[in-house]
């Protein structure tokens, strides 16, 4: 279990990580989500000890992280670009890990076949493809079984079959009771893997909910067609119900649901033409959360290449 406490960090004047309380419990995966420069990496380095919070604490099971006796076994981490060196194999890599941590061979063996490295145990990591690096990079996270996983952008550079491999493995681990904790900036990607999901956005933790709940919280939204549609719209308008002209037929309404819509159509004597209502997906529910969150958005770069 992870539990973090108005976690906050500051890089100069810069707050990074804003307050951030959450916890991430055993047994799931949790979706760490958040655009580009959210403060994700921050988040996740503060947990295990490579970043120190400038207020607010985090603790791994209980205790803080960087006072940990055995830390290959506790926390498995796979946090940045491979640190592993270019003329080293995995078998001499991990075998230096587990060796570092007392561990035996044989672990190196199992992490080697888990991560489909078997095969390529003796050649050089320099030749490695990015898939590959990321796969040597999850059989260290892996070598010590540890009870709890932080992965950053583990599917980055993957190909489609390594992304599924590693929904699978994360779905494994926590299926054994492990907590497992993935960041990634693409919601198609955590709402195929993660059973929670906590967003942040300029460092502020903006949702912490399943992934079921996550999408209906959002409010319902109809596309409604008529001839005589202001005669609707009158009768719609209550508090709480956003109505919204698309064009002289047709409107948007956010909050009732549709077949209420339909039955106050009825009652006031109005034929629809259209009763369709907007199918709210995930990625649609992220967007709308991060939408004022996102660092650097498009128009600031538009804004910047047009010299403005
Ligand atoms: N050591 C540092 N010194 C100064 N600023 C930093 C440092 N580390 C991160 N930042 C800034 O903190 C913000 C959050 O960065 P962080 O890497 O935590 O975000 P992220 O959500 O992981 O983003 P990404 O998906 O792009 O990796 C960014 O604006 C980044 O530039």
């Amino acid at each position: 279990m992870i539990q973090a406490q108005q976690l906050t960090k500051r890089y100069g004047n810069k707050t990074v990580v804003d307050h951030a309380s959450f916890t991430v419990q055993p047994g799931a995966v949790t979706g760490f989500l958040g655009p580009n420069g959210a403060g994700k990496s921050t988040t996740m380095r503060m947990i295990v000890g490579l970043a120190a919070p400038t207020s607010g604490q985090v603790l791994v099971n209980n205790r803080e992280f960087k006072k940990s006796q055995h830390p290959l076994t506790e926390v498995g981490t796979l946090l940045e670009a491979k640190s592993v060196h270019k003329s080293l194999t995995p078998l001499a890599h991990l075998r230096s890990m587990a060796a570092t941590a007392g561990l035996p061979n044989s672990r190196v063996q199992e992490v080697l076949e888990l991560t489909g490295l078997s095969g390529v145990q003796r050649k050089k990591v320099g030749g490695f493809s990015l898939g590959m690096g990321q796969r040597l990079g999850i059989a260290t996270a892996l070598l010590g079984d540890p009870q709890v996983l932080i992965l950053d952008e583990p599917v980055n550079g993957l190909d489609p079959e390594g992304v599924a491999w590693v929904r699978n493995l994360a779905r494994a681990q926590a299926a054994e009771g492990k907590t497992v904790f993935i960041s990634s900036h693409l919601m198609s990607e955590m709402a195929q893997t993660a059973d929670h999901l906590i967003v942040i956005g300029r460092g502020r933790i903006m949702a912490d909910a399943p992934i079921s709940e996550f999408i209906d919280n959002g409010l319902a939204q109809t596309i409604v067609r008529a001839a005589d549609i202001d005669v609707l719209m009158n009768a719609l308008s209550a508090q709480g119900v956003q109505l919204r002209r698309i064009d002289a037929q047709t409107l948007e309404v956010t909050g009732p649901e549709s077949e209420i819509i339909g039955r106050r159509a009825l009652e006031t004597g109005v034929a629809l033409s259209e009763l369709r209502p907007i199918q709210r997906t995930l990625e649609d529910a992220y967007m709308e959360l991060t939408r004022d969150a996102v660092e650097y958005n498009s128009n600031i770069v538009a804004k910047h290449s047009d010299g403005k």
